[in-house]
């Protein structure tokens, strides 16, 4: 995965940097107190600039919008409210600042980008106030931006975008797990974005009208989850890859798959990936395949940008 470009702050300005993310198993479950694991994607990541501002009001310079704060457009309403706990954990809820995002994480991708950028953006605030957010304020700081995203987040993006090694993610609770052997991810964009609070949304009313039947797949994925965090710290990467088949399979009997991203995994698995799935709300975003080795992953990458992917990423998983 290419790195983003970190640059060296102006004078008076602060800066603050957060990864993307990827959900390897539970996405969905994880809704209703099931566990899930997620990656970080080193190197694919948002740089918050922050300075006080010079004039009486706070400006945002991003990609998605540019200009007064207050007359931002709802999409950057996360951002807005990130910011303004940010300013109220310093103590300094008035202060005027200007800030510079700059993401090379494609949002609506199931890639994290709102936590990102509200944790970037966090993250700066704090450098500016000469201080740093201790890991549950950030959270906190982080689930107000991602509340206003998404409605009734779990909270796994926030921790996953904050921390550095894979977690497993449970009703609030976020453990680092220790890798076996090294992992070689390939991301594929399906060239959609995906609605998570729609498809959190169309899952939810799916159980509501069916909950035996649909309890129990999510009972399955917890199940799953579990499994794989076991074979992740003993290093089965065919057993990972066995697992991901499968969840993927149960994604889509929840709703949350589309026919691009079931070719997409498809054309992984011909390729000769030990597993492939949807990764993150569906309904459009990102496939994730875990690859053999470096070698294998080019290859991997290849056949799926073949098979209609606008873009890949490569990305690895240390062993601790
Ligand atoms: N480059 C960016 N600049 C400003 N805000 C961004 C940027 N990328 C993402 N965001 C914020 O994140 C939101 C996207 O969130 P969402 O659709 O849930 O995507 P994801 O699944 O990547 O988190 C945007 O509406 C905006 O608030
Ligand atoms: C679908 C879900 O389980 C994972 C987050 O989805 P996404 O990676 O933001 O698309 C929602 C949640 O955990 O709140």
């Amino acid at each position: 995965m290419h790195n983003s470009s970190q640059t060296e702050p102006a004078q008076g300005t602060s800066q603050g940097f957060a990864h993307a993310k990827a959900i390897l198993f539970g996405e969905h479950a994880v809704v209703y107190g099931s566990p899930a694991v997620a990656v970080p994607l080193h190197g694919l990541g948002v740089q918050t600039d922050i300075r006080r501002s010079p004039h009486q009001e706070t400006r945002i310079e991003s990609q998605l919008f540019s200009g007064n704060a207050q007359t931002a457009p709802e999409p950057m309403g996360p951002v807005v409210a990130g910011l303004n706990a940010a300013l109220k954990a310093v103590g300094n809820p008035d202060a005027e600042v200007e800030l510079l995002i700059r993401s090379a994480i494609p949002h609506s991708r199931g890639l994290g980008s709102s936590a990102a950028v509200a944790t970037s953006v966090a993250r700066a605030v704090a450098n500016l106030h000469a201080t740093v957010f201790d890991e549950n304020t950030l959270h906190e700081i982080v689930q107000a931006a991602e509340t206003v995203a998404h409605g009734r987040p779990s909270g796994i993006d926030a921790w996953a975008v904050a921390k550095p090694a894979p977690i497993r993610f449970q009703t609030g609770c976020a453990q680092t797990i220790d890798v076996g052997q090294r992992l070689v991810f390939v991301l594929a964009d399906s060239g959609h974005h995906g609605s998570t609070a729609e498809a959190v949304g169309g899952v939810r009313a799916r159980r509501d009208a069916d909950p035996v039947r649909i309890g129990g797949m999510i009972d399955r994925l917890a199940e799953i989850t579990d499994s794989a965090v076991d074979n992740i710290r003993s290093g089965d990467r065919g057993a990972i890859g066995t697992l991901m088949n499968e969840a993927h399979g149960l994604l889509g009997s929840l709703g949350v798959s589309t026919p691009t991203l079931d070719s997409l995994v498809d054309a992984a698995t011909a390729a000769g990936a030990w597993g492939a799935k949807l990764t993150g709300g569906g309904l459009g975003g990102c496939v994730l395949a875990l690859a053999d080795d470096d070698d294998s992953a080019e290859e991997l990458a290849e056949a799926l940008r073949k098979a209609g992917a606008p873009r890949t990423w490569t990305t690895e998983v240390r062993p601790t």
